[in-house]
């Protein structure tokens, strides 16, 4: 699904990524860790295309084709749905139009304020529909709204940056299970089409969206892989100063 190779990124001349190598194979969903200010969410940016990050060097492949210089809405239509950390306000658009365009270049049809409550309902979010897009939304509120416009689009690809932080217990189930609808995590792994890459700091949403490796991030490199359960417990017990000397590295 896409292959990330030696990937060197800098920002307004600031080199933030340096080297990071990361396969993730269709049907699997790899988990990210890293300190504060390790380049996780700029990796995501650059995926996604964002134009400040400039890549250096390196190679961004994604189902196959070179997408290394592609723009942000070829990559999108071809797939690649992320879930941002801080998404901008879009004063003006409501989140039911939103997420009805969607809906709509999804399914090729008219879809009808029903469909979208409807999909509203998933995340608690019925109420929310006609605001403007996450216009004094709260932390949660916004991971919830992002999570319903991937559901409108059904990325094969789904880069998630922390859509556990902020969110309540109650909701929590409601994000984790969106997140698995996404993934077809109900589905055999072989069977899947849809693969995620998912950043998160306490690994919470672990605990709701079964991963199948994990990274850890610093300074702007992957310093090793493993188990995510496991590299989540060494980094609880021994911080991740330890990660410097890792084996896996
Ligand atoms: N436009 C920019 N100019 C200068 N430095 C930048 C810019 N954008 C990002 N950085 C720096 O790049 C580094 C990586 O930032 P990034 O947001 O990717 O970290 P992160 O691992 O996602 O952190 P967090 O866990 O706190 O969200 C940080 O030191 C950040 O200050």
């Amino acid at each position: 699904m896409l292959s990330i190779e030696h990937l060197t990124v800098e920002v307004d001349d600031k080199r933030i990524l340096n080297d990071v190598n990361m396969f993730i194979g269709e049907g699997e969903t790899h988990a990210l860790f890293g300190p504060n200010g390790s380049g996780k969410s700029s990796l995501l940016f650059t995926m996604a295309g964002v134009p400040k990050y400039k890549v250096k060097s390196g190679k961004i492949t994604f189902k196959g084709k070179d997408i290394t210089d592609a723009p942000m809405d070829e990559r999108a239509k071809m797939g690649i749905g992320i879930l941002f950390q801080h998404p901008p306000v879009l004063r003006g658009v409501k989140l039911n139009d939103m997420v009805k365009v969607s809906m709509e270049q999804l399914n090729h049809k008219k879809v009808s304020d029903q469909d979208v409550a409807e999909l509203a309902r998933k995340l608690n979010l019925e109420n929310f529909l006609s605001r403007d897009v996450n216009l004094g939304f709260s932390g949660g509120e916004i991971k919830r709204s992002e999570l319903l416009q991937l559901l409108a689009q059904r990325p094969d690809l789904v880069l998630l940056d922390e859509p556990d932080s902020g969110v309540d217990l109650v909701n929590i189930g409601l994000v984790g299970n969106t997140i698995n609808e996404l993934l077809q995590k109900d589905k055999k792994t072989v069977h899947r089409s849809k693969s995620g890459l998912i950043i998160t700091h306490f690994g919470n949403i672990l605990d709701y969206v079964k991963a199948d490796k994990a990274y850890v991030m610093m300074k702007g490199t992957v310093l090793c892989q493993g188990n995510p359960v496991e590299l989540l417990d060494d980094i609880r017990h021994r911080g991740y100063s330890e990660c410097l000397s890792c084996l896996n590295r």
